[in-house]
């Protein structure tokens, strides 16, 4: 038999409400609509699914209260993490959110109604509080960030009816419910269960880490990642299910089953691994794995841990008789390249080598290509990795152009374009600003907006490209700044880019034009011309500058192939 929930019964709205199913859903159509975000909609699965047992709904005050000052329901029950559905002043007021009114919770990604709430009450929360006892009070941690940035001002607490389960398309058989777990538990015969949460890609040392303490507690081991929302710039989970399932066969004799948990985690340290726990309990497990800061969020901007490495440990420790779950604690493994073995640091022998790579080692190895050796982790496990983070010579990039019209800038984006073509491994996408007018902009005009607009599509269409692995070669005048920047920042989520200057003067770009725009711009014939009778602004920063007066187009093209060639873009096999 598997652990009991905590609070004692699994709180499966979904089962529990499945006979009402037609007339839940009737009353949703009627009923006025809150469209939940993300983060929400993490929250909702888990307490329909009884993950988050013995919630019923979202925290009224006093259960809010309660778990805020003291981790602790109204009703006595432990709970670390406050669940409440935060709303804004403009939802209250539109959809008349008071006491008693019934409301549907809706999917925003497929508008399909999950669940109705029965208002028990709404309440303005001091989020400082919130922040400082359940966080640490840090303004750069990530929840508080979320609760002064992003969180509605007003709570509303209220149980829920179930409806539909939150449709999910990838990963589906490995979605199980509190229940589905329980239930596959049984069907294996397992009665002792060891619960590893994790939100990166597992390694040897993890293995190793799990096995130990499935040894230690004669147990299984589930391996039970977060797949809703983890910390920005984790690796995400798409990649991640996948190397779970490639480290799965190297456990012994079927010992590890792998579930995924849609959980928003809100990298909370001490309170979320209580929290982490809890959820455990309610899937099913009898231990949960919790190691060096556990949940933790990494460092502040000033360098500053926003805990101890070992807080979270001390406050599962703090809860253990009541917990009901037991919790093995854990230090970081480490390699020892001499035995060829795995260790907690705390059973190692002082004066024996070891070996580690971090997570930013690893990140770096990935992005350049370089080996990951196989005591770190396993080649099937690489393989995946490398298959989402290709080295350099494979990786996307965008060459941004900018200067005055007849600059120059069409003419090296041309030959670049060629002389990338020549070298292959790569497609290449030329931009040139009037294709772009043309074909995506044609009913835009000059003005500082519609030039805006117009850069804008040129960044999105570069930073798509950039993430399928293609070199872009953009070339329009982008006279404005925060244009640029705005592009930057969008084709740096995928990829490389280089802004070029075409610093060419207005003076010889005028001279040389052998279409006699500048002509038209001067008699007045075109108006708001950059240069003549707009502005350009001349870019802050830059990678490279180029002036065609004084460097032959085939020399801008040589000096952009070395940047790109000197950042290991340009490496062939
Ligand atoms: N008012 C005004 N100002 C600047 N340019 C003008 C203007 N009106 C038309 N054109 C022609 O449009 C082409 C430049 O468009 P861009 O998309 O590169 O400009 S921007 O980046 O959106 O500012 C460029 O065309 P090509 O020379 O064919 O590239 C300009 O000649």
């Amino acid at each position: 038999m598997a652990n009991p929930p905590h609070g004692g019964e699994l709180k499966d709205l979904l089962a529990r409400d499945a006979p009402r199913h037609a007339e839940l859903s009737a009353e949703a159509e009627k009923l006025p609509a809150i469209v939940l975000s993300e983060r929400q909609l993490c929250d909702l699965e888990l307490i329909l699914s009884g993950g988050f047992s013995p919630l019923e709904g979202f925290m009224n005050e006093k259960d809010y209260n309660g778990v805020v000052e003291n981790n602790r329901l109204s009703d006595g029950n432990l709970f670390s993490m406050p669940i409440p559905l935060d709303v804004s002043k403009a939802q209250i007021e539109e959809l008349a959110i008071k006491p008693g009114a019934r409301l549907t919770l809706r999917d925003f990604r497929d508008d399909r109604n999950l669940a109705i709430i029965t208002v028990d009450d709404v309440y303005t929360p001091n989020k400082a509080n919130e922040a400082k006892k359940v966080f640490g009070g840090d303004p750069e941690h990530p929840a508080v960030k979320y609760l002064n940035e992003t969180a509605g001002a007003f709570y509303v607490g209220g149980k829920l009816d179930a409806i539909n389960r939150l449709e999910h398309y990838d990963y589906v058989a490995l979605r199980y419910t509190p229940a589905e777990l329980r239930l596959h538990f049984d069907k294996l015969g397992w009665s002792r269960v060891v619960a590893f949460q994790t939100r990166n890609p597992m390694h040897r040392a993890h293995r190793e880490l799990t096995v130990r303490a499935a040894r230690a507690r004669q147990a299984n081991v589930l391996i039970h990642p977060v797949v809703g929302l983890t910390k920005p710039g984790d690796i995400d989970h798409f990649t991640r299910v996948r190397v779970y399932q490639a480290l799965l066969p190297r456990y012994p004799n079927g010992m590890a089953v792998l579930g995924l948990l849609p959980l928003a985690m809100r990298m909370g340290g001490p309170r979320e691994a209580i929290w982490h726990a809890i959820i455990r309990k309610n899937f099913g497990a009898t231990h949960f794995i919790v190691g060096r800061d556990h949940a933790g969020p990494g460092k502040n901007s000033k360098g500053e841990e926003f805990y101890g490495p070992y807080d979270a440990q001390y406050a599962v420790e703090k809860y253990k008789d009541e917990l009901g779950i037991e919790v093995v604690p854990f230090q970081m493994m480490t390699y020892l390249p001499d035995s060829d073995e795995y260790r907690p640091k705390d059973e190692v022998p002082s004066g024996t080598r070891t070996l580690d790579i971090s997570g930013t080692e690893l990140r770096s190895r990935l992005r350049t290509g370089r080996d990951i050796p196989e005591w770190f982790s396993y080649p099937e496990v690489v393989k995946v990795l490398r298959e989402s983070h290709p080295p350099r010579h494979a990786q996307g990039f965008t060459v941004f152009l900018t200067g005055y019209q007849n600059s120059g800038k069409d003419a090296i984006a041309r030959a670049l374009h060629v002389t990338l073509n020549q070298q292959g491994g790569r497609s290449v996408s030329l931009l040139l600003g009037e294709t772009v007018r043309a074909e995506l902009s044609s009913e835009l005009g000059f003005s500082r907006a519609d030039r805006t607009r117009n850069i804008g599509r040129i960044a999105f269409v570069a930073s798509e490209l950039t993430r399928s692995g293609a070199a872009v070669i953009a070339a329009p005048i982008a006279p404005f700044e925060d244009a640029r920047v705005h592009a930057k920042e969008l084709v740096e989520k995928f990829g490389s880019f280089y802004l070029v200057h075409v610093a060419t003067s207005l003076e010889h770009s005028e001279k040389t034009d052998k279409r006699g725009i500048y002509a038209k711009a001067r008699s007045g014939e075109i108006k708001g011309f950059t240069g003549v009778d707009d502005p350009y602004e001349v870019p802050a920063k830059v990678n490279l500058t180029v002036d065609i007066e004084k460097t032959s187009v085939r020399s801008a093209v040589h000096q952009i192939v070395l940047m790109l060639e000197s950042e290991g873009l340009l490496d062939r096999l």
